[in-house]
């Protein structure tokens, strides 16, 4: 088709939210009546949660659904400007449905946040429908293939039926059945596991690009009189592109990890069991923040490495970052899902485990360091040895560190509340150091999958380029965070300088193998969308006939010599 297959469309949310909310929350006469017709694209419907002054606190959305049980019917309005729902993808002009986020009152009480699929354009005219005012938000950062809108709801009539009610219901009389747990109508949980595995082709696709291109451009002396050496010869490219190559098969090992523990724990939820759903939205949280932001970084990184033509859309790198970027504002602002993992899991944890009980999943962690903080400390007190090259010495190191992070932001509630400030303030004076934790909780996890994965692995020359992989990854994270690793007591001075020599030797171990590992991803030229990134490497040649096609040469002598240059002349 001629869309290409990785820019953004107007049908995203229809595939990748208002298909998915279905599935998880309309009963099946709800499916009947609405899934087949939307995956047959008659329904074309959004996910309409934000509003103009909301996004992040859900609890404080404005938008009323109010049932009015002489006509069993709800009436969807919205109260005030700052209700008007907006951003919501394809809602301007695309969308005829939207699945509205609103507050349910019934029988004169609120019974917060549930979810209404809402009409919103005559299903064969596309006109908007009575009391529905709906349009586009205007020109964005990115994303201009998407007709991200706005709705205005005046007291728009819905049937009772309307409701999702998988799990919360509305009797016919009004009376409001609660769900088995309040936590089913948060979703976002599906989206986030999803965009894991985002943050692992967005990597990907950039350091193919950033590394293919370095290995065919050739500048400057490394050694006088000699011709000028590939880039990807300099230690501080190799420095820059080689850990974002790491991480995007870290990341790649995270996403497949995201997404089966979420087909795991979602099996379970449809089944009734609602036990994984604290350590599913935790996961989910932490790993969507924590990958994004690092991918957002690196994007640039690879682009910067490019120099110019990296500025040039030629390279798709500009287009990868503009497209990229708002995973780490969209379905859960990147700081907020670090403070949920850390408030709603790893600090009810860390009290959990300090009182003896035994921790499961991706927190068990914390059970063992509250038993050896019960234990007496060795006299020593100092960093235990430190091995470049045991990759499982390395994961504890990163589990230890994680553990003291959480402890300290624990501590630091602790000590605000002995200030006497009350609990929400005591939290919010700790928040830096809650984020703290959740980015090392979240760091721990991926480096931990990163080593379990390679246990996977038989080809033993595969596994040893993984190794080395591995190795780079925690090492470099290790550099970076050093500052964290040293007041733990967990590095030394010495030990963070042999970190930085063993980072050298392993980006010369990596040089031979840096174009095979990005071949490996197996990105054709169409997906990559890139002169730079091209798997012939013909670079030059494919730049010029890239410019050549530029609108602007259309013609010789731009229209814009006779209508502006020529007349400013004669008046000089
Ligand atoms: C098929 C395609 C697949 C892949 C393609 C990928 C992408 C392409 C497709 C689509 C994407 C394209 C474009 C993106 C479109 C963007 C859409 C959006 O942005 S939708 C809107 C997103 N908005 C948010 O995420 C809002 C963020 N805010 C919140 O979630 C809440 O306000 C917050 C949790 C921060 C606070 O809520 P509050 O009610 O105050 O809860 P509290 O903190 O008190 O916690 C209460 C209780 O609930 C638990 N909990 C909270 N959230 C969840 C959840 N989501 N799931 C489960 N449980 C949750 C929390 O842990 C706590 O539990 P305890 O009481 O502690 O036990
Ligand atoms: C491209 C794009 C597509 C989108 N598509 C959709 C869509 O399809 N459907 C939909 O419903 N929404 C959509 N959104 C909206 C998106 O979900 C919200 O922008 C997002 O949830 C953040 O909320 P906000 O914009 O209100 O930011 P805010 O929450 O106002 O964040 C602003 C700042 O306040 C900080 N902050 C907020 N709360 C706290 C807190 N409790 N503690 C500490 N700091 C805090 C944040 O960290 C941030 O730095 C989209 C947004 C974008 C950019």
């Amino acid at each position: 088709s001629c869309v290409h297959p990785d820019r953004p469309e107007p049908l995203d949310l229809h595939l990748g939210m208002f298909l998915p909310t279905l599935l998880n929350q309309a009963t099946p006469e709800q499916m009947e009546r609405f899934f087949t017709p939307a995956w047959n694209l008659r329904i074309i419907g959004t996910y309409a949660q934000t509003e103009m002054g909301h996004g992040t606190h859900l609890r404080g959305l404005e938008t009323t659904a109010t049932f009015d049980p002489s006509t069993q019917e709800f009436v969807l309005h919205s109260p005030t400007i700052s209700s008007i729902k907006w951003w919501p993808g394809g809602l301007g002009k695309t969308s005829n449905h939207a699945i509205v986020l609103a507050q349910l009152h019934t029988q004169g009480r609120c019974h917060g946040l549930h979810a209404f699929i809402v009409p919103i354009r005559d299903m064969d005219t596309h006109v908007p429908l009575p009391g529905v005012v709906v349009g586009d938000i205007g020109p964005k950062f990115g994303f201009s293939e998407v007709d991200n809108g706005f709705l205005k709801l005046e007291h728009v009539r819905i049937p009772l039926d309307n409701m999702l009610m998988k799990f919360a219901k509305v009797e016919p009389d009004g009376t409001y059945v609660k769900p088995p747990s309040a936590k089913l109508t948060y979703g976002m949980v599906f989206i986030r596991s999803m965009i894991v595995g985002q943050s692992a082709l967005a990597l990907a696709k950039s350091c193919t690009i950033a590394i293919r291109y370095s290995a065919v451009r050739h500048q400057s002396e490394l050694r006088p009189g000699e011709p000028e050496p590939q880039i990807l010869n300099y230690q501080t490219q190799q420095h820059k592109l080689f850990p974002v190559l790491a991480a995007a098969y870290a990341f790649t090992f995270v996403g497949q990890y995201m997404k089966d523990t979420y087909r795991r724990i979602s099996g379970d939820i449809h089944a009734g069991d609602y036990s994984q759903l604290p350590e599913l939205h935790a996961l989910s949280a932490g790993l969507k923040a924590f990958t994004t932001w690092a991918a957002n970084a690196a994007i640039e990184v690879c682009r910067m490495s490019c120099g110019g033509h990296g500025y040039s859309r030629s390279s798709a790198l500009p287009d990868i970052y503009v497209e990229f970027t708002p995973t780490c504002t969209y379905e859960g602002e990147n700081t907020v899902m670090m403070l949920q993992t850390a408030s709603r899991y790893l600090v009810k944890s860390y009290r959990q485990a300090s009182v003896g009980q035994r921790l499961q999943g991706s927190v068990s962690y914390l059970s063992e360091a509250a038993a050896q903080r019960l234990r007496p400390r060795p006299v020593s007190g100092g960093a235990a040895p430190l091995s470049t090259q045991d990759l499982l010495s390395l994961v504890h190191l990163y589990q230890r560190r994680a553990a003291s992070l959480v402890e300290l932001a624990a501590k630091s509630i602790q000590q605000e509340l002995q200030r006497g400030r009350s609990q929400e303030e005591a939290w919010n004076h700790s928040s830096i150091d809650l984020v703290r934790a959740s980015d090392a909780h979240c760091h721990f996890v991926v480096v931990k999958l990163f080593v379990d994965k390679l246990e996977q692995v038989d080809d033993a020359a595969v596994k040893a380029v993984l190794s080395t992989l591995a190795l780079l990854y925690a090492l470099k994270g290790l550099a970076d965070n050093s500052g964290d690793f040293l007041q733990a007591g967990l590095l030394t001075v010495p030990q963070a300088t042999r970190v930085s020599a063993r980072i050298k030797e392993l980006l010369e171990e990596l040089r031979p193998d840096a174009v095979a590992l990005v071949d490996a991803f197996d990105l054709n030229d169409r997906k990559l969308n890139s002169v730079l990134g091209r798997y012939d490497g013909n670079v030059y040649e494919h730049l010029y006939e890239w410019a050549r096609q530029s609108p602007l040469n259309a013609t010789e002598v731009h229209e814009s010599f006779h209508k502006y240059l020529k007349p400013l002349r004669s008046r000089l």
